[in-house]
C-alpha cells in the first residue's frame, strides 16, 4: 500500500494521536510547563480532588512576574503572591520547579529550549500563547487555555480540533543587518494578523533553513500573532547541533536513537497544505510597527503612508502618531530589549555591538531570557557593555514585555521594544510600544531617535 505524503505537522501530530471524534482527536502530551498564571488549572485540579497523571511530565517556571530587581521583590505583594501561588502548587504536587534564585530559570520558552526540554518530534504545550516558539526544534508546541491547562494535568491528553496546514516558503537570503524579527515582521505584515488563523504553519525554504536556533525561536515566537497556534521548522543538522550542548537532551546511545527519530521528522516532497505562502528575504528590510497591531509595521527606509481607514486612524491616535510625521527619527522616550522574542545570547550580542562604547540618551531596560543566557553574557562581557553604556540590566523574566512585574511604561510614553505585542496598554496603561529587533532598539537607545541600524552601524564603525 501507498504511504500517504504527510507534512511534518501531520507526521508528529498522528503519533500522538490517542482517540477521535469528529474533527477532534485525543492527543498525548510530551510535555507540559506552567507559570505563575496557571493558577486557576491548579485550583481547578485540586476542587476536583484529582491528581496529576504524570508529574514528570510537568515543569514549573517563574517567568511573567519576576521583578527584574530581585531585591524589590516585595515592594508589590501581588507578585510577590503569584510567584509563591506557583510555588506552592508545584511543591504540593512534587513537581520539578525553577523558581527564584534557580539557575536554570528564565521566560519558559527560552528557559526549556536551552535545557534541551524542548525536542524535536514532541507535542509540548503550555498556558501561553508563544509555545510557538518550540516549535523552532520540530516539536508540535501550542498554547492552551486554563481549562485546558487543568485538563493535562489531570489526564496528560488533550482534546483538540484538528487545524489547516500552511506552508510559509522562505526563498532567497536576508540582507545584512535584518534579522529573524524583520522577517516575522515582514511576513505578519504581508498575510494579516489572521493570515494564518486556524492554520498550522510550517516554514521552509533556504532563508529559514539558514537561520540560527535563536533566529527560528523568534520566527515561529511570533507565528501567534499571525493567528497560528503552532509554528514549526523541521529539524535539520543546526537543530541536532544545538540539542547536542543542551544538558537535558538525550546522550550517549539515547541520542542517536533519537536522532534517527528525529530525522524522519521532514514533510514529504508532495504533501499537501491547506495553504501556502511565499516570501522573498531579499526584500526584507528592518522593520518597526508604527500601529497598535504587529502587522502595522514599515521597513526603516519605506516611505510613511498607511492606508486611509479607521484601523489606522485609532492606531495613529493612540500611539500620538499623523501620516505626515515620519518614523524614521521619531523621538522615543525609553528602549526595552527583552522578551521570549528577543533576549536570547545571539539578541544581547547583536545589541551589544551596537552598545559598545557608547552612551544610551534614553532609560534603556535590558533583561535576558534565562539565568543561563544572564551568566553567559555576564562572563562574555555583555552585560558591562551594557551598563557601561548607561542600560540596566535586570533580572530574566518576562519584565517589561507584560508589565505585569512591575516594570512598565509610563502613559504616553514611547517604548522602543523587541517584544511581540503592541496592542493598546500592553507595557502599561497609555504606553506606546514600537517592536523591532535588538539591533534596531539598541541603536535607537543611542540616538534617542529611530534610526536605521544599517546606516547608524557603518557611521557608527566608520
Ligand atoms: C500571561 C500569558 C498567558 C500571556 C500569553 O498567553 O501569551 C502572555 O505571556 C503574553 O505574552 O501575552
Ligand atoms: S516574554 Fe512576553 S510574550 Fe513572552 S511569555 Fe513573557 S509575557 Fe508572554
Amino acid at each position: 500500500m501507498n504511504q500517504p505524503h504527510l507534512t511534518l505537522f501531520e507526521k508528529i501530530w498522528r503519533q500522538h494521536v490517542i482517540a477521535s471524534a469528529g474533527e477532534f482527536d485525543l492527543l498525548w502530551v510530551d510535555r507540559h510547563f506552567v507559570h505563575e498564571g496557571s493558577f486557576h488549572a491548579f485550583d481547578k485540579l485540586d476542587s476536583s480532588g484529582r491528581p496529576l497523571a504524570y508529574p514528570e511530565l510537568t515543569i514549573g517556571i517563574a517567568d511573567h512576574y519576576v521583578p527584574s530587581n530581585l531585591a524589590r521583590l516585595n515592594d508589590d505583594p501581588e507578585v510577590a503572591g503569584m510567584i509563591r501561588l506557583l510555588e506552592d502548587n508545584t511543591a504540593r504536587h512534587q513537581l520539578t520547579y525553577l523558581g527564584l534564585g534557580h539557575g536554570d530559570r528564565g521566560i519558559v520558552h527560552v528557559a526549556a529550549p536551552e535545557l534541551g526540554l524542548t525536542l524535536p518530534g514532541l507535542i509540548i504545550v503550555c498556558g501561553d500563547s508563544h509555545t510557538t516558539t518550540h516549535g523552532a526544534f520540530g516539536a508540535l508546541a501550542m498554547g492552551i487555555g486554563a481549562t485546558e491547562v487543568a485538563h493535562v494535568l489531570a489526564t496528560q491528553t488533550l482534546w483538540q480540533r484538528r487545524p489547516k496546514t500552511m506552508r510559509i516558503h522562505v526563498d532567497g537570503k536576508l540582507g545584512a543587518g535584518v534579522t529573524a524579527k524583520d522577517l516575522a515582521l515582514h511576513i505578519i505584515h504581508q498575510i494579516g494578523t489572521g493570515g494564518a488563523t486556524g492554520h498550522a504553519v510550517e516554514y521552509t525554504g533556504p532563508a529559514v533553513a539558514a537561520l540560527s536556533m535563536d533566529a527560528r525561536m523568534t520566527l515561529c515566537n511570533m507565528t501567534i500573532e499571525a493567528g497560528a497556534r503552532v509554528g514549526m521548522v523541521a529539524p535539520d543538522d543546526t537543530t541536532y547541533a544545538w540539542l547536542r550542548d543542551a544538558p537535558q537532551a538525550p546522550k550517549a546511545e539515547g541520542l542517536a536513537q533519537a536522532e534517527r527519530h528525529w530525522r524522519t521528522l521532514y514533510s514529504d516532497p508532495e504533501a499537501h497544505y491547506d495553504k501556502a505562502v511565499t516570501v522573498d528575504a531579499s526584500a526584507v528590510a528592518p522593520r518597526i510597527t508604527w500601529g497598535t497591531s504587529p502587522e502595522q509595521s514599515i521597513a526603516v527606509d519605506e516611505p510613511f503612508s498607511p492606508n486611509d481607514s479607521e484601523a489606522t486612524r485609532s492606531s495613529l491616535d493612540y500611539m500620538g502618531l499623523s501620516v505626515d510625521r515620519p518614523i524614521l527619527g521619531l523621538a522615543i522616550d525609553q528602549v526595552f530589549i527583552g522578551s521570549c522574542t528577543n533576549s536570547r545570547l545571539s539578541d544581547l550580542r547583536d545589541a551589544a555591538r551596537i552598545l559598545d562604547g557608547g552612551t544610551v540618551k534614553v532609560p534603556t531596560l535590558i533583561v535576558a531570557g534565562s539565568n543561563r543566557v544572564k551568566a553567559q553574557a555576564e562572563a562574555e562581557g555583555l552585560a558591562e557593555i551594557f551598563r557601561t553604556a548607561g542600560a540596566r540590566w535586570g533580572e530574566s523574566g518576562c519584565s517589561m514585555c507584560v508589565a505585569m512585574n512591575g516594570d512598565s511604561v509610563a502613559p504616553g510614553q514611547r517604548c522602543a521594544s523587541t517584544s511581540n505585542r503592541n496592542f493598546p496598554g500592553r507595557q502599561g496603561p497609555g504606553a506606546r510600544t514600537h517592536l523591532m529587533s535588538p539591533a534596531m532598539a539598541a541603536a535607537a537607545a543611542l540616538n534617542g531617535t529611530i534610526v536605521d541600524v544599517r546606516q547608524f552601524a557603518a557611521g557608527a564603525n566608520a
